[in-house]
């Protein structure tokens, strides 16, 4: 079947990218000194968000060819190649190894001899394509969440593939969303039981389903073939009952925007404030009906920050468009070029149609 080696290594890939930032929030690969970095337009990064890169481009570059693989990602090796950064390099490279050599338990086939600094900065930068219109392209984000990952809260791990354009697969990694236990605001997940605390979610397009799946981590009590759900969004369709999610950080999302839309629908629900994807994934699970993201005009939203959410949701059964109601496209490069003002994801058609005509009907006296 089309896509079905492209999303087993998927699901697979992301679930030993969750175990790693597991890892490495649990101190098991050993002290992190520097584990925030900031970049040039003053972002943070940290350890995970290279080594998950590197691991991931490794191993798809060994599962399909590294000349058949376009990937599209977030990080690159600027800070990381810099004199200053030799200890940070080589906290990832330990990370990329001891990760590595953990895929085996996942299905996956591991390097026959640890990477060198090299190979491991080879990998990151490898994921450089700008994507466009034709072919395949593998789109990441690392960490989604950076700011979730570091202060303890949602973050996720994020892989598509993109044909042509258009979203074909999507798998989100949330290693602090359960996958028995409800979202709930800023929520992190208990420090004392976080293995197995996350859930992947996948999809491919078309398919009108989309799974999920407890991690596959820790002390290996769950072992490949790995269990997996179906998951559908919410069927509530009524403004009063909806819960509506959007970014933490107010320099990300427009809160006072959102809350005049939320308030001229009825919403009655305090909004649900949460770090990264994971807005997408408690969309697509049901335990939220609306995802609004009105970031500042000149912001330019990338396509791993909502490619795998977006065609997850839409399997899920939900509608995800831009503020004019158009659907996101996919096709022009590293941005959704094109975008009207923000992204409004929603269980179904009539919360949907609800939410872009009070954007319309309010626009005029927004200030963005
Ligand atoms: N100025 C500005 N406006 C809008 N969006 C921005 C901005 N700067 C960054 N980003 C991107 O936001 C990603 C995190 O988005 P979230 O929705 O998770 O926001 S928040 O962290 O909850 O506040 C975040 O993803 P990561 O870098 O992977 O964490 C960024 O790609
Ligand atoms: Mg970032
Ligand atoms: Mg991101
Ligand atoms: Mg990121």
């Amino acid at each position: 079947m089309e896509y079905e080696k492209e999303l087993e290594i998927g699901v697979r890939v992301v679930q030993l990218a969750c175990c790693l930032c597991q890892k490495i929030q649990k101190g098991s690969f050993g002290p992190n000194p520097d584990l925030v970095v900031s970049k040039l337009d003053d972002s943070p990064v940290t350890v995970a968000d290279w080594s998950v890169q590197a691991m991931i481009s490794w191993i798809l570059s060994e599962s399909f060819g590294r000349e058949n693989v376009s990937i599209v990602a977030e990080e690159d090796t600027q800070t990381l190649s810099d004199v200053k950064s030799t200890s940070l390099l080589a906290s990832v490279v330990t990370t990329v190894n001891e990760s590595l050599a953990m895929a085996p338990r996942f299905g996956l086939n591991g390097p026959t001899a640890p990477l060198e600094a090299s190979e491991v900065l080879d990998a990151i930068s490898r994921c450089n394509s700008s994507g466009g219109p034709v072919g395949r392209h593998w789109v990441l984000d690392p960490v989604d969440g950076t700011l979730g990952f570091v202060r303890g809260g949602q973050y996720a791990v994020a892989l598509a593939l993109i044909e042509n354009g258009r979203v074909v697969v999507g798998v989100l990694g949330c290693p602090n969303y359960s996958s028995k236990r409800k979202l709930v605001n800023n929520s992190s997940a208990p420090k004392s039981d976080l293995w197995q605390e996350g859930c992947v979610m996948y999809t491919k397009r078309g398919s009108g389903q989309a799974w999920m799946q407890p991690l596959v981590c820790g002390d290996g009590t769950l072992e490949w073939p790995n269990s997996a759900s179906v998951i559908q969004v919410s069927s509530i369709d009524n403004p009063v009952m909806a819960t509506f999610c959007e970014p933490v950080e107010k320099a990300n999302s427009n809160h006072s925007y959102s809350a005049g839309i939320a308030y001229s629908l009825g919403l009655r629900k305090q909004p649900l404030r949460v770090y990264s994807m994971v807005k997408y994934a408690a969309i697509a699970r049901g335990d939220a009906e609306i995802y609004m993201k009105f970031a500042k005009a000149g912001y330019k939203e990338k396509i791993w920050d909502h490619a795998a959410g977006v065609v997850i949701v839409e399997e899920a059964g939900g509608v995800v468009t831009d503020a004019g109601g158009r659907p996101l496209d996919f096709s022009k490069g590293v941005y959704l070029e094109g975008l009207d003002r923000g992204i409004v994801a929603c269980s179904g058609v009539n919360l949907h149609e609800k939410i872009i005509g009070a954007v319309y009907a309010s626009w005029d006296s927004s200030h963005l």
